[in-house]
């Protein structure tokens, strides 16, 4: 499948300033809770509060959020739902699972497939891709475990990033340890981010680096010392 052109945010929904910071807190009083709107579907869950435009994309999908079919099929339908309520203008996407943000592509999904279903998988791969970044909302990844490969793929994708710092957790395009060649628009997605020069590197080696390492090299918005957001 090839790729239109993307447009990308634009709408009155960005905030004139580069987002800092982001309240991932519990309500902080309960007449807070009326304006939440939550929906959960087996691999997400929702949260959306309508008083402040923010919504919360959780991944609750164990062992470890990998992207199979159904779970890309999950997210770009939340995604979708997202988009079409004006109420929300912003989405922070993370994981509900201890030490993994998301394993990347489900590797089951590549193995011993039928060719119809490898078409629809990778399909639904590029679908998630296309929805995240041409979003019109203002896109963050919360980045509370490790994320290899297509995990790092999606975080690369939204707008701004913040990762937990523990050195457990790993993030980079890491194909190329695992034998494989990242597709030429994660490449890409990861050009755009940190520069040829890093990337290059980072590919050639398959590098996973750890939240003050990647912060080094201006992959990040923020970052915080909890190990968990
Ligand atoms: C269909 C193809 C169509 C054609 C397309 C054409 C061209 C495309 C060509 C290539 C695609 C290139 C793009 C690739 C991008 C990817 O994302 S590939 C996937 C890369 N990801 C990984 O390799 C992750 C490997 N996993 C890990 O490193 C670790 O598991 C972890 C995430 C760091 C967690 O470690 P931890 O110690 O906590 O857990 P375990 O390792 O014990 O794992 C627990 C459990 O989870 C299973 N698992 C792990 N990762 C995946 C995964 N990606 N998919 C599915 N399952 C996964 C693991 O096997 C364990 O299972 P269990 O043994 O049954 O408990």
């Amino acid at each position: 499948m090839g790729f239109g052109t993307v447009s990308r945010g634009g709408s009155s929904r960005w905030p004139d300033q580069r987002l800092c910071t982001v309240e991932m807190g519990p309500p902080c009083h309960t007449s807070c809770l009326s304006r939440r709107k939550s929906s959960s579907s087996p691999k997400i869950k929702v949260d959306l509060d309508s008083s402040t435009g923010i919504a919360v994309m959780k991944f609750q999908s164990p062992p470890v959020n990998s992207l199979s079919l159904d779970f890309l099929t999950e997210f770009c339908i939340s995604l979708e739902k997202l988009e079409m309520d004006r109420s929300c203008r912003g989405v922070v996407v993370t994981s509900a699972l201890p030490k993994i943000f998301s394993a990347g592509l489900d590797i089951m999904e590549m193995y011993g497939k039928s060719p119809e279903r490898c078409g629809e998988f990778w399909k639904a791969v590029q679908e998630m891709w296309l929805k995240l970044y041409g979003s019109n909302m203002v896109t963050i990844a919360a980045i509370n475990g490790s994320s290899p490969a297509g995990g790092c793929l999606m975080a690369l994708t939204c707008d701004y990033r913040i990762m937990a710092e523990n050195p457990r957790y790993g993030i980079g395009l890491n194909e190329t340890q695992l034998g494989i060649v990242a597709p030429f628009w994660f490449k890409d997605t990861m050009v755009n981010t940190v520069g040829h020069r890093t990337t290059e590197l980072a590919l050639e080696l398959g590098l996973l680096y750890s939240a003050p390492d990647a912060l080094r090299l201006a992959w990040w918005t923020s970052w915080c010392r909890r190990t968990r957001c």
